[in-house]
């Protein structure tokens, strides 16, 4: 049986390109930008008024002036007024282009406005006050955000603001999501006494759409034909599969065998770890994937954020993330030669470090505690216990 570090390895080894398309602007958000943005001109494009007030000559106020006559009101976005006599201001808004005649900004708080003039408080100014200068934040050409980089709202923003109104991203792979098994039932059904609801499809997929994946989910009842056939068309028509169940020592886990049988190479089955140990990965002809994970919700949620996400987002060149690591906050004793990945509730102390407080689970069948825990956290294969203080990488789904 491989380590988890094998997989891993394994797994990335097989990432794919999927290409690179257009889209709007504003359909972008969480695809991944495949450019470089530029600024298209310096920014701020002008030297612009940061609040509203009057506009003037440095000079005349170092030379004793304080009481100006208003030449004229500009707003924001209107041609710069220039002032052309001593003691002249203009009155303008926040936002509004400054003329090169004037230097300096006053706002309306530290003025009396009377008869046409604006009389300065006893306040200090100083030259350039209230100004932000064209090309203090980027130069026209300037890099702006880079490929890799996953589409955020203040990413769009920005594209609005350089008019880039088409962006380049990342393709997604075409996904299929497969669960097996008889036992499993439609959730708006009633199972009986001995069957389960199923939920390992629809909970892949709603990961699958914070990348923008539309995954198509199907259902296979345990019979060797039917998963072979739909397998056959689901491996022509997608890049990747994503399986849960039937692929542990079960008679009816056919899983293996038929896509074996469909050309499909194993490129691993089993991993020293658990969950998830009946792992089943392979290729077919270097193209298409199939990720097939074990039935067992924790199984599957667990190899699903330890082993795709990492592929997904190598594939996708999303710029990477550093690893993350915290305290364990309990004692934890594992009496098997696997590796453990326990679900831990990640909290923020009072030092600034990530603590992990371990759940009691029973196995990889309940489920119940993943909607309040955080994330799996990865404990060493040489070790049977961990103690609290001790620091290991975590996993996050949440
Ligand atoms: N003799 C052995 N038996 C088992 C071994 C082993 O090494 N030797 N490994 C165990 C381990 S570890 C795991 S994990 C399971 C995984 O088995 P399968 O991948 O074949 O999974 P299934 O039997 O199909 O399903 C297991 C279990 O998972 C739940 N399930 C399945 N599908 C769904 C779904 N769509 N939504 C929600 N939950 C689902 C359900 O409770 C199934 O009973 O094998 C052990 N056995
Ligand atoms: O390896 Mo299995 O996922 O523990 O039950």
């Amino acid at each position: 049986m491989i380590t988890v570090e094998q997989a891993g390895q394994i797994i990335q080894s097989q990432t794919r390109d999927f290409g690179v398309e257009e889209v709007f602007y504003e359909n972008s958000l969480q695809r991944v930008l495949a450019e470089t943005l530029f600024a298209d001109r310096d920014l701020p494009p002008f030297n612009r008024a940061t609040v509203d007030g009057i506009a003037l000559h440095f000079e005349d106020y170092k030379n004793g002036l304080r009481s100006f006559k208003i030449k004229a009101t500009q707003a924001a976005g209107e041609i710069p007024v220039a002032i052309d006599a001593r003691g002249a201001c203009v009155e303008l808004m926040t936002g509004a282009a400054l003329d090169e005649s004037v230097d300096t900004v006053i706002r309306y708080e530290d003025l009396d406005l009377s008869d046409g003039s604006a009389t300065i408080k006893d306040v200090e100014v100083k030259r350039s006050q209230n100004i932000h200068f064209r090309g203090k934040d980027k130069k026209q050409y300037d890099k702006m955000a880079g490929a890799g980089e996953v589409i955020s709202p203040a990413l769009i923003g920005l594209a609005a603001s350089i008019g880039k109104t088409r962006l380049q991203v990342k393709k997604l792979p075409r996904v299929a999501i497969l669960s097996t098994g008889d036992e499993m039932v439609p959730p708006h059904t009633v199972p009986t006494a001995f069957q389960l609801r199923r939920s390992n499809g629809v909970t892949l997929k709603a990961v699958l759409e914070s990348y923008r994946i539309d995954a198509e989910v199907f259902h296979l009842n345990d019979d060797s034909a039917l998963i072979e056939s739909v397998l056959s068309r689901c491996l022509d028509a997608y890049d990747v599969l994503l399986m849960s169940g039937g692929v542990s020592m079960g008679k009816f886990d056919y899983v293996p065998q038929v896509l074996e049988g469909l050309g499909v190479v194993q490129l691993f089955h089993k991993i020293k770890q658990r969950p998830g140990k009946p792992f089943w990965f392979g290729a077919r002809d270097g193209r298409q994937l199939v990720f097939a994970f074990p039935g067992n919700p924790v199984s599957v949620w667990m190899c699903l954020h330890r082993y795709f996400i990492p592929w997904l987002e190598a594939s996708l060149e999303i710029r990477s993330r550093a690893p993350e690591y915290a305290v364990l906050q309990n004692d934890i004793y594992f009496p098997h030669s696997l590796q453990f990945f326990v679900q831990v509730k990640l909290e923020m102390n009072d030092r600034g470090m990530l603590t992990a407080l371990a759940a009691e689970t029973n196995g990889s069948g309940d489920f119940s505690n993943l909607v309040y825990t955080d994330a799996f956290m990865e404990l060493p294969l040489e070790k049977n216990e961990f103690k609290k203080g001790e620091v290991y990488p975590v996993w996050r789904y949440r």
